[in-house]
C-alpha cells in the first residue's frame, strides 16, 4: 500500500525494515513498510502497542536509520546523507513535537519558538512567525517562561516552534499524551489548523482514536506492517478498525 504517484509526498519510506538487536533476541520492528505522507495533509499513525509506530516515525524523520529500505524527506533520500547533512536536514526541513514538550526552561516563549531558527543562524520570516503565534494563541504569553505556563500552553509553544522554520514536515509523537482531554483537543485542533491554514504537513503517532480522528487520514500498523489506511476518519470508525485488528491478532 503506497500513496499514488500523483500526490506529492512530504515524507515516505519504501520497503522499510528495522531490526533491533541480533540473533535470538532480534526484534523486527518494521517488516517491509512502504508508505507516503502526502504534502499539505495531516496523517495519523495508529496501531497496537509494539506495532512499530514510533520506529516508523523515527526512521521517516531521520532520527534513526533503517536496516534496509529507504526513507525520503521530499526528494532527499536520508540514507545518502552523512551525519552532518542529516543533522542539517532535520534542523532545516523537519519539525518535531514530543509528548514531553521539550522546551528550554531558561528561554521565554518567544525565544523557544525562535530556537530552531536561531540555531540555524536564520532570521526567519516575521509574518510567518506572527501567523503562527496567532494560530497557537500565545501572543499575550511571549515573555513568559515555560514553568509559568500550563501543559497545554507549553505544548502550543512546542507546536509553534516545530513550524517556525517552515519545515517540509512536522512529526508529532503522542503530542497529547501528557495533557488532559481539553488541552489535548486544543493542541490537536491547532495542529489541524496549522495544516489547513498554512498548507504544512503533519505526521502524528498516537494510540488514541479521538486524537487520530483530527487527521485527514489514518495509517494502521500491526506487527511492523502497514495493514490499512482510512481517509476522513471518525473516532468510532477508528475504534472499530482497531478492535478488528486486535481480534484478528488473537485468533491468528
Ligand atoms: N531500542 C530498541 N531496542 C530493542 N527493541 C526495540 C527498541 N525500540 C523498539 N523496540 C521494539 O520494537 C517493536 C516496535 O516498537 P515501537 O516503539 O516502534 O512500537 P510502538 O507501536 O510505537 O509501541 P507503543 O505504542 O507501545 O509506543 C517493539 O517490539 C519494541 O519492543
Amino acid at each position: 500500500m503506497t500513496t499514488p504517484a500523483s500526490s506529492p509526498t512530504a515524507a515516505r519510506v519504501v520497503d522499510a525494515v528495522k531490526v533491533y538487536g541480533t540473533g535470538d533476541t532480534a526484534v523486527r520492528a518494521l517488516d517491509g513498510v512502504s508508505v507516503g505522507f502526502p504534502a499539505g495533509r495531516f496523517t495519523a499513525i495508529m496501531g497496537p502497542s509494539g506495532s512499530g509506530k514510533s520506529t516508523l516515525m523515527h526512521c521517516a524523520a531521520g532520527l534513526d536509520t533503517l536496516t534496509s529500505g529507504s526513507a525520503h524527506i521530499g526528494g532527499t533520500e536520508l540514507g545518502t546523507l552523512d551525519d552532518r547533512r542529516l543533522t542539517q536536514l532535520r534542523r532545516d526541513r523537519v519539525g518535531f513535537v514530543f509528548q514531553g514538550f521539550n522546551l528550554v526552561p531558561t528561554l521565554t516563549v518567544a525565544e523557544n519558538i525562535r530556537l530552531p531558527l536561531d540555531l540555524a543562524g536564520r532570521t526567519g520570516d516575521p509574518d510567518w512567525l506572527d501567523t503562527l503565534i496567532d494560530i497557537v494563541g500565545l501572543r499575550d504569553r511571549l515573555h513568559h517562561r515555560p514553568t509559568e505556563l500550563s501543559g497545554g500552553q507549553q505544548q502550543r509553544v512546542a507546536v509553534a516552534r516545530a513550524f517556525a522554520g517552515r519545515p517540509d514536515v512536522v512529526f508529532a509523537d503522542e503530542p497529547t499524551g501528557n495533557l488532559d482531554s481539553r488541552s489535548g483537543e486544543e493542541v490537536l485542533g491547532l495542529l489541524g489548523r496549522a495544516v489547513r491554514q498554512t498548507a504544512r504537513t503533519v505526521v502524528m503517532v498516537t494510540h488514541d482514536p479521538v486524537a487520530a480522528a483530527h487527521a485527514d487520514e489514518v495509517v494502521f500498523l500491526a506487527d511492523g506492517r502497514l495493514v490499512d489506511r482510512m481517509a476522513s476518519p471518525t473516532a468510532d470508525h477508528i475504534l472499530d478498525r482497531m478492535k478488528a485488528f486486535e481480534k484478528a491478532q488473537v485468533t491468528s
